[in-house]
């Protein structure tokens, strides 16, 4: 298999008013070509940080972050990133914000209109290319973000919590279609969530982190056929094995306040 992105020795400490917060510690990780990773760990362990920091967004106080071998130094088209909120443009339509990568990469306009087109079918938002995010549930608007993210081609889609303000039913439907388009395109995905169900469902690997400061604790491969069934014995023995490594640190990071 072939290491698509590898964390090296990264530690992260943040500083302001005279605090300092010691927010990752020496996490080591590779994660694989065409692979679905997900980081779970109890709030404020460090999470958003690292997808941050693998991002461009945030820099290591230690440490590096290596994509296809050459390290990060800052935000790039390599890299696609959803976050939770949808962060769309509400001035541009549908279409004008899947296209929008695409123009700064100065893309010719009936090419970047074609590859908007193909990722707003993939979607499944055919027929909306002339709206406008206010006249879009927040499941269609986050179906937009993910359009915008893909059509940039990137080597490598982080995303953030991304299903985490939409309500149960339309987030199961999210990450099917998740699911679908990542085995169709063969795009790795880093992949940060609260819910262990989700990441059972969705991921090969999931990384769980300690209480702050994040260490990697244990990283646990979900050998289960897709489809899965959340309903099995097995994804259910997934689920528990997970809390469990979780339950402990969560209790940790409660008493940290
Ligand atoms: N810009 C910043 N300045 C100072 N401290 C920060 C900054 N960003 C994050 N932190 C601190 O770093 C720690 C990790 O934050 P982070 O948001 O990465 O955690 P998380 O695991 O994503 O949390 P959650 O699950 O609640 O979203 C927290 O203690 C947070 O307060």
């Amino acid at each position: 298999m072939k290491v698509k992105l590898k964390v090296e020795n990264l530690s992260k400490v943040f500083e302001f008013n005279g605090n300092r917060v010691k927010a990752l510690d020496n996490i080591n990780l590779e994660v694989y070509e065409n692979e679905f990773l997900t980081v779970m760990g109890p709030s404020g362990c460090g999470k958003t940080t690292l997808l941050r920091i693998i991002a461009g967004l945030d820099y290591p106080t230690e440490g590096k972050v290596l994509l296809d071998g050459r390290e990060v130094k800052g935000p790039g088209a390599d890299r696609g990133v959803v976050f939770q909120q949808y962060t769309l443009m509400p001035w541009r339509t549908v279409l004008k914000n899947v296209t929008f990568g695409l123009e700064l990469k100065g893309i010719p306009k009936k090419e970047r209109i074609e590859i908007a087109k193909k990722f707003i079918k993939m979607v499944g938002l055919e027929g909306f290319e002339d709206a406008y995010p206010y006249q879009l549930s927040g499941g269609m608007q986050q179906r937009v973000a993910i359009a915008r993210t893909l059509a940039n081609n990137p080597e490598i889609v982080l995303m953030d919590e991304p299903f985490a303000a939409l309500d149960a039913q339309t987030r199961n439907i999210l990450q099917n279609e998740l699911l679908k388009i990542w085995e169709k395109e063969k795009k790795t995905v880093f992949f940060v969530t609260h819910s262990v169900d989700e990441a059972v469902y969705l991921s090969d690997r999931v990384v769980v982190l300690t209480a702050r400061p994040g260490k990697i604790k244990e990283i646990v491969e979900i050998d289960l056929k897709r489809p899965r069934d959340r309903t099995s014995i097995e994804f259910l023995e997934y689920r528990r094995k997970i809390l469990d490594i979780l339950g402990d640190e969560v209790l940790k990071s409660l008493k940290q306040g």
